[in-house]
Order: C-alpha cells, then sequence, then structure tokens
C-alpha cells in the first residue's frame, strides 16, 4: 500500500488513489487501468503510460488424469516458470514456484537439477494466482513449486504481505505455507516477520548424512534450524484462554528413501532432534528422477514408518502424490528444456 500511494504521488495523483488502485487490482481482477472508472481520466492515463498491471495468462496447461493442473506462465522477463494446481474434494491447493530453477542443488530434485536463472518478482508470484482460471476456487496456497522461498525473501514477504493485508487478498496467512530447507537469515526474519505456516525440508535427521543429500545443510544445519525453532511458538493453544487464535502451524517434510532414512533408528532420531517442537511430518513419496541411485520404499514401509513417528510423540501423515503424469508432484518442475531454447535463439 506505502509503494502504490508512492506511485501515484510521484505520477502527480493524490494519494488515495493508492488505496484505489489496491481496491480494482486486488478485490476487482481488473487487467487494465481504463476498466478503474471511479479514476480520473488523467489517473489513469498517467499510470498507463507509466506503469502496467502485470497480470499474464498461463501460456501453457497439463491435465492429470487426477484432476491436478500444471501451468506454465512467462516471467516479464521473458523465463518461465510451473505452477501447480491441486484440487481435492474439501480444498484447492495451488503449489507456487518463487525462482526460475534452484541454486540449492537437492540429490533428488529436478528444480535442483535445473540450477538458479533467477528469482520471481512479487508481481510474477502473485501473477501465478492473480492469473489462475481456477483462482475463485483457492483455499490454500504452498510455495512448494521451484525455487526456494528463503533465497528470494524480499519478494516472497512482498507477495504474501499483498496476500494477507486487508488492503490486499485479505488472505488469512494460516491459509499460506512456506517450504524452505531453513536458511539462517531467511529463517530468522520469515519467523519474525510473517505469520505463514512453514513447511521446513528435513528429509535426513543426521547432519553429516543430510548434507549428502542437501547441499544447503553445510552452510546452516538442521540442528541449528530446530534450535531456532524452538524460541518460536507453534500452535500452541493458550492454557487459559481456550478460544485464543492458534499460531502459524510447523511442519517438516520428509521423503522416505530406501535404505538411507527409512530405519528404526532414523526414525529414532527423528523424535530425538524434534522433542519438545510444537510440529507435524509430512511423509512424501519419492519422485522418480532420472541418473540417481535413490529410491522411494513401498507403502508398508512407509506406513510403518509413520506409525512409528507418530506412536513417539511425532504426528507424522503420509502426502498423497499428486500429477506425477504430467510430472507436476514436488520435485519434478523443471522449465530447464525452455530455458535452454530461450538461450539458444
Ligand atoms: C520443490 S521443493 C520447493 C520448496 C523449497 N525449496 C524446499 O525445498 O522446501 C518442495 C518440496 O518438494 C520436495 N521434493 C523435491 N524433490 C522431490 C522428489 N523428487 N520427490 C518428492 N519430493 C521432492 C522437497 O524436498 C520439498 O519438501
Ligand atoms: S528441493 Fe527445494 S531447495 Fe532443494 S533443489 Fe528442489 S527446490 Fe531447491
Amino acid at each position: 500500500m506505502e509503494e502504490l500511494k508512492e506511485i501515484v504521488i510521484d505520477l502527480g495523483l493524490p494519494a488515495f488513489v493508492g488505496k484505489q488502485l489496491a481496491g480494482w487490482i486486488y478485490g476487482h481482477r481488473v487487467n487494465s487501468f481504463d476498466q478503474m472508472t471511479n479514476l480520473s481520466k488523467t489517473a489513469r492515463e498517467r499510470l498507463a503510460a507509466n506503469y502496467e498491471i502485470g497480470c499474464r495468462a498461463p501460456v501453457d496447461a497439463q491435465y492429470s488424469k487426477d484432476g491436478t493442473i500444471k501451468y506454465l506462465y512467462q516471467t516479464a522477463k521473458g523465463d518461465y516458470i510451473e505452477t501447480v494446481y491441486i484440487p481435492t474434494p474439501d480444498r484447492a491447493t495451488l503449489c507456487v514456484s518463487c525462482q526460475v530453477g534452484c541454486k540449492m542443488h537437492c540429490a533428488f530434485c529436478m528444480t535442483g537439477r535445473q540450477g538458479w536463472a533467477a528469482s520471481l518478482s512479487a508481481a510474477d508470484i502473485l501473477n501465478q494466482i492473480y492469473s489462475l482460471p481456477e483462482r475463485e476456487k483457492l483455499t490454500n496456497i504452498v510455495f512448494m513449486g521451484q525455487g526456494e522461498p528463503f533465497d528470494n525473501l524480499d519478494n516472497v514477504l512482498r507477495a504474501t504481505t499483498a496476500l494477507t493485508a486487508e488492503w490486499g487478498y485479505a488472505w488469512s496467512p494460516k491459509r499460506i505455507t512456506i517450504s524452505s530447507v531453513g536458511l539462517a537469515k531467511g529463517l530468522v526474519r520469515f519467523l519474525d516477520e510473517s505469520q505463514c505456516n512453514l513447511a521446513i525440508s528435513l528429509h535426513h535427521p543426521i547432519p553429516s548424512e543430510r548434507l549428502k543429500l542437501m547441499p544447503a545443510e553445510q552452510a546452516f544445519g538442521i540442528t541449528d534450524v530446530v534450535n531456532v525453532l524452538r524460541q518460536y511458538d507453534f500452535c500452541r493453544k493458550d492454557p487459559v484462554r481456550k478460544d485464543a487464535p492458534k499460531q502459524r502451524r510447523l511442519s517438516f517434510e520428509y521423503i522416505v528413501f530406501d535404505g538411507v532414512n527409512d530405519s528404526k533408528e532414523h526414525a529414532q532420531a527423528i523424535v530425538e532432534l524434534l522433542r519438545g517442537l510444537d510440529c507435524r511430518m509430512n511423509l512424501i513419496r519419492f519422485h522418480d528422477i532420472p541418473d540417481t541411485p535413490l529410491r522411494g520404499v513401498n507403502d508398508e514401509r512407509m506406513i510403518e514408518f509413520r506409525d512409528y513417528l507418530t506412536n513417539h510423540g511425532v504426528f507424522a501423515t503420509i502426502r498423497s502424490s499428486r500429477g506425477q503424469d504430467i510430472f507436476a508432484a514436488c520435485g519434478l518442475l523443471t522449465t530447464k528444456k525452455l530455458e535452454e531454447e530461450k538461450n539458444q535463439k
């Protein structure tokens, strides 16, 4: 809102036009200044001469047999990113991207293989929602597409501010989840400045083993991540005021790999690591990617692992894999080919 007001003042317009702009953009889903009928002709002309709304419809869509839709968007700078719409009977979740590729190079992720090309602006993050054909059906947003949110936190926070502010989409932050490997500066800043839910990609409870899967462990280890998390309140109900609002939710994500992190000892190490933290665990099936010895486990093993954790104080659920047939499931998003083609031109 402050930025919108600054923009209109710089154009010689009254500050209240900034508020009107927010109403049109976030409330009415307009795609041109001409549609802002309560703005003066001068205001509309000056805005159109200097700015654009920034909405870009998806350039392609792929439809999974399970109802998942993968959209391809082009950013303002011409890069490509993917966004996944995941409907279930009781909710409609959008998995958004925050970068073109990713710098973190996790051994199991196609986006990591792509390498990093660019970070998205707040407008490009918001456009994935703004220009989504199913926008009105959305109930949840997860930052689990391409990229590492804490490596582009300025823009992720600008986008979540617009999503949650009264002058913006006015969504509850409890409907938005940011997923991260856990980078030092980003983690603290996110916890201090945002009320959105947090999901930490754990994948191995033992630092030296996690490092083999996730190079980010080197810079800021999982023990340090958990130590920072212990200093904040998550989902604790107020013992006196039972109707007090719930805090944001903390969860951990864990791909269960055959012979790598799926033993009883690993489950025990998780219980030890997370002891006393108010959190839950999301177990994820590994979505196969080429050229890796990593393998997923069968359902029986997955259930055994889940039950061990839940019975020992870490409530765990198994996340269903969606959109695998169109390469839309967790970790499969890549626009590498498109980026390469673009660079060859
Ligand atoms: C693609 S990441 C994006 C968010 C953030 N960069 C992170 O790592 O948390 C979202 C989730 O997908 C998981 N993931 C990555 N590759 C996967 C794969 N091949 N199979 C299953 N899950 C995967 C990640 O570990 C993470 O929990
Ligand atoms: S799992 Fe997340 S952090 Fe790791 S490479 Fe993929 S997108 Fe990046």
